[in-house]
């Protein structure tokens, strides 16, 4: 090969950006609740309602005035009841409760809550506390939020437990960004579709199944092209099929190999962007286009495309940073010359465990992983130290 036209080796965070550049910004749709899982929030939510609605128990008890109790045991009358959308009205006299369940509204007069575990009935009309009542099982109305309050921020994937929110909001819809198209390419001579037997040298093609899986998570539409051969025309016949599509995400023939023929089609007949990332696993990944049509190129091992896919793809499509978090190491990490190294890791007990095999075809050393280690170009890490971990 001549010299190159295009950059190679670049850094993680460069191969993140410059693939990001290239994908298109698209439009707002409104779906319902029920669709909108892995999508990314399109504009501010803020609350239809308060919640809680009114001031209200967070136990089953009685809700009578902390004053009365502060010398308990003590015997209250009880003069009312107050249940969830059935509140007691009136007001609560000195030396008076109600009976109150969860979720239930406090009635004037109350502002503490006595659990029905510290109660004992004393007849029909009295209980006596065997502990003061607390303030701290009254939840206060708007507590947790407020009618009008914005309480999501556009830009946001919507993970379940914000769906979650933006019901108890008071939403049934909610306006989400256009999904990205992706298309999805295994190549390869040897890779077969799980399911059917192996002949001699052949290998189930693993990389779409996780692909397509960590794509979804990511709130992509999924153009799964399947699978295509070592050969030149077969490759642009899919190219050309993946015409329509946000981005073409490829595994497998991108390194040094005389079949590895993507990286080929990219540098002789598109575009380059890059070739190859300071990382490992996943060192020869290339970025071009083809027709306009942006292709990530990810590595064949099945550990090198999902770890590309976690640490640079999945940020660049989401638009989210990587949550990573410090933790102790317990085990030493190796560092790499000249690259950053991403090791498979089990978290335990806070501290942080290189997993013991760690090549790039061990599928189990990701699939039984808690995180991904990453240690800078050349920086060690001791047992003892503190590490950056990147949650999986
Ligand atoms: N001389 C050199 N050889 C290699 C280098 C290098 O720098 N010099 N880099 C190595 C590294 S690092 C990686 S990573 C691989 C990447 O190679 P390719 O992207 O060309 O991948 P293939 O050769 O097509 O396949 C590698 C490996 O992965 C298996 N594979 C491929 N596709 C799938 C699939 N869909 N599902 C499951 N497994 C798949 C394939 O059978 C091979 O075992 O290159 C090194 N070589
Ligand atoms: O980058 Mo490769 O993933 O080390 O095998």
């Amino acid at each position: 090969m001549t010299a190159p036209s295009f950059p190679m080796f670049v850094s993680v965070e460069d191969a993140r950006h410059l693939l990001a550049r290239l994908l298109p910004v698209k439009g707002e749709e409104t779906v319902p609740l029920a669709a909108a899982l892995g999508r990314t929030l399109a504009q501010d939510v803020a609350a239809l309602v308060s919640h809680p609605s009114a001031t209200e128990s967070a136990l089953d008890g009685i809700a009578c005035r902390e004053a009365d109790t502060l010398a308990a045991p003590v015997t209250l009358r009880v003069v009312g009841e107050s249940r969830a959308g059935q509140p007691f009205g009136a007001q609560v006299q000195a030396g008076e409760c109600i009976r109150i369940y969860t979720g239930a509204p406090l009635c004037p007069g109350t502002d503490a809550i006595c659990p029905v575990e510290q109660l004992e009935d004393v007849d029909a009309h009295h209980v006596r506390l065997l502990r003061p009542a607390s303030r701290g099982d009254v939840r206060p109305e708007g507590g947790d939020f407020h009618a009008g309050e914005v309480v999501l921020k556009a830009g946001l994937p919507l993970t379940p437990s914000r769906l979650a929110l933006v019901a108890a909001l008071g939403h049934a819809e909610v306006k989400v960004k256009v999904r990205l198209s992706v298309a999805l390419l295994s190549t390869g001579d040897e890779v077969v579709a799980p399911g059917t037997p192996l002949q001699p040298g052949q290998v189930y093609d693993s990389n779409s199944v996780g692909l397509s899986a960590m794509l979804q998570e990511c709130g992509c539409e999924v153009v799964a092209l399947g699978h295509a051969p070592d050969r030149p025309d077969a490759l642009k016949a899919m190219l050309r099929e993946a015409g329509g599509a946000d981005l073409l995400l490829t595994s497998g023939g991108v390194s040094m190999g005389r079949y590895d023929f993507m990286r080929d089609l990219l540098v002789e007949h598109g575009e380059v962007e890059f070739w190859k990332i300071r990382m490992r696993p996943g060192g020869p990944a290339i970025l071009g286009r083809w027709n306009g049509l942006p292709v990530f190129g990810l590595p064949g091992n099945p550990v090198s495309s999902l770890v590309v896919f976690q640490v640079i793809v999945k940020p660049a499509l989401t638009g989210q940073p990587l949550r990573t978090l410090r933790l102790k190491a317990g085990t030493p990490f190796k560092a790499l010359p000249d690259k950053t190294a991403f090791w498979r890791a089990t978290v335990l007990n806070g501290e942080v465990y290189e997993y013991a095999r760690q090549g790039s075809g061990v599928l189990r050393s990701l699939s039984d992983a808690d995180a991904l280690v990453s240690v800078p170009e050349g920086q060690a890490v001791q047992a003892g130290e503190s590490v950056e971990a990147l949650l999986l």
